[in-house]
C-alpha cells in the first residue's frame, strides 16, 4: 500500500534513509524538507526523492504524512518536533529521528505528543561519514551496521516493528536500546572520539608553530586518529549540547588513562608500557567495530610489486572465480600496514577463497585484516 514518508533533513543521513525506503517501497512517496534548495532539487533530479515541500508549507501538508523521519542536527530536530505539533498531523502518524543523541529528542517528543495520536520512535543508525550533504548520500550506508531504535511513552512493541519495516532497505541490524543507555554508550564510542580526534588536531598545529615539520610528516597514524576531525562542526556542536553530562564524565575519567600511562613512562617499566600496549591490541582486536557500509573483519591486504598491469591481474583472477570485491584501495605508504592493496569482500567465505586464489596464481604474500 502507497505511504507517504516526510523526510526533515536531506543531507547524507536524510539522503541515504531515502534511498533505503525506496529500494524496499518503491510504491512510497518520498518528500523532503530542507533549507538547501539546491540540494532538493539535485535529490529530485537523482530520482532520491519524489517531491519537494516548502517549509512554509507544511502547514498546509503536515497531516499528508503517515511517517515523518527528522534527519537534521539534532537541536534542529528538536525544535522541528515544536513546529510539527503545532500543525494537524495524520491519526497515528509514525514519527522518528536519526539523531546521534537520544535522550533530549525522546522526552521532548514525549511531552509534546503525549495527548495526540502519534508514536514515536527514537532512531540513530551507528554508521555515517565525515561528509555531508546528500551528494555524499549511499544506499550502502547502513549495511550490517547497528541501528538502534529507542522506544519511548508514545511507542509500542509493534511500533517498533513498524519502524523497523519502513527501514528494513537499510539493511541494517536493528537493536533496541533505551535512550539513557544509548547516550551512555555512544559518549565513550563515539561523542568523546570525536572530541578527541579535534583536540589531537588542534595539539598538533599548535606544535606546527614550534616544529614546523609537524605540519606536513603526518602519515596513516594521525590520519586514521583524525579523519572524523573533518566533520562537521554544526552537527558535532549539537551532539556535545545535548549530551553534556555524559561527555563531561566521559572526559573527567579520561584524565585518569592519561596520569596512568603518564606516570608509566615516568617510571620507564617497560614491561608496563608492553602490556599496556599488548592488552589494547587484544581488546580493540576482539571488539566488534563496524564499519558502516564495509565491515572491515572481511578486508585482504595484498603485498604487490610496484608495477603496472597489477590491480588488473588480481581482478581478473577474482573475476573468474566468480567473488566480487566490494572497495578496493591502494596504499601508498608501505611501513603503514602489510601490503600494498587492500580489498574488501562482502562475506568471510569471499575473503578467503580470493586469499586462496591470489597467493596460488600471483605468488604474491596475503594477509588477512
Ligand atoms: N554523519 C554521520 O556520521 C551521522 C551518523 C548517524 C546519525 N547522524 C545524525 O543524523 C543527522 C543528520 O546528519 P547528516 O550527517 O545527514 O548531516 P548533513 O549536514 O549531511 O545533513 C543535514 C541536512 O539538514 C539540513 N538542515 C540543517 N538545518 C536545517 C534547518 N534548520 N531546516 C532545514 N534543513 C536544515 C542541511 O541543509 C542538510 O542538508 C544529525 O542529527 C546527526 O547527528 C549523523
Ligand atoms: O564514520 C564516521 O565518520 C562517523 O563519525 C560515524 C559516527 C561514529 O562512528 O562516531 C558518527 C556519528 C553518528 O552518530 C554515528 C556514527
Amino acid at each position: 500500500m502507497t505511504k507517504k514518508v516526510l523526510l526533515v533533513g536531506l543531507g547524507l543521513i536524510g539522503g541515504s534513509l531515502a534511498l533505503a525506503i525506496k529500494e524496499e517501497h518503491p510504491e512510497y512517496e518520498i518528500s523532503a524538507i530542507d533549507r538547501n534548495e539546491k540540494s532538493l532539487e539535485t535529490a529530485l533530479e537523482l530520482g532520491i526523492i519524489d517531491k519537494t515541500l516548502l517549509n512554509d508549507n507544511l502547514i498546509n501538508h503536515a497531516s499528508d504524512f503517515d511517517y515523518i523521519i527528522l534527519a537534521l542536527p539534532v537541536q534542529y530536530s528538536i525544535d522541528f518536533l515544536e513546529e510539527l505539533s503545532r500543525y494537524d498531523l495524520k491519526e497515528g502518524l509514525l514519527l522518528t529521528d536519526a539523531s546521534s543523541t537520544k535522550v533530549e529528542i525522546v522526552e521532548r517528543a514525549e511531552e509534546l505528543f503525549k495527548d495526540k495520536n502519534v508514536r514515536f520512535v527514537g532512531g540513530h543508525p551507528m554508521a555515517g561519514s565525515h561528509k555531508s550533504g546528500v551528494l555524499a548520500a549511499n544506499i550502502n550506508l547502513f549495511e550490517n551496521a547497528y541501528y538502534v531504535l529507542a522506544p519511548s511513552s508514545i511507542s509500542s512493541p509493534e511500533d517498533l516493528l513498524e519502524a523497523k519495516e519502513l527501514l528494513k532497505g537499510t539493511r541494517a541490524q536493528f537493536i533496541e536500546l533505551d535512550a539513557n543507555e544509548h547516550d551512555k554508550v555512544t559518549s565513550q564510542l563515539s561523542h568523546f572520539p570525536h572530541i578527541l580526534a579535534a583536540l589531537l588536531v588542534e595539539q598538533a598545529s599548535d606544535y606546527a608553530k614550534i616544529h614546523p615539520a609537524t605540519g606536513f610528516l603526518a602519515a596513516g597514524g594521525f590520519r586514521d586518529m583524525t579523519r572524523i576531525a573533518s566533520s562537521d562542526a554544526n552537527m558535532w556542536t549539537d551532539i556535545i549540547m545535548t549530551n553534556q553530562k555524559q561527555l563531561v564524565d566521559r572526559l573527567d575519567d579520561f584524565t585518569d588513562y592519561i596520569q596512568g600511562i603518564k606516570q608509566e613512562i615516568i617510571d620507564g617499566d617497560s614491561q608496563k608500557i608492553f602490556s599496556f600496549f599488548d592488552d589494547a591490541r587484544e581488546k580493540r582486536d576482539s571488539m566488534q567495530i563496524h564499519n558502516g557500509a564495509i565491515p572491515s573483519f572481511y578486508d585482504l591486504y595484498v603485498n604487490v610489486p610496484d608495477k603496472v598491469g597489477v590491480i588488473h591481474e588480481i581482478l581478473g583472477y577474482l573475476t573468474e572465480a566468480g567473488i566480487s570485491i566490494i572497495n578496493i584501495r591502494i596504499i601508498e605508504n608501505r611501513e603503514e600496514i602489510m601490503g600494498g592493496l587492500k580489498l574488501s569482500f562482502r562475506s568471510g567465505k569471499d575473503q578467503h577463497d580470493a586469499q586462496e586464489i591470489i597467493e596460488k596464481k600471483t605468488g604474491y604474500k596475503v594477509y588477512e585484516a
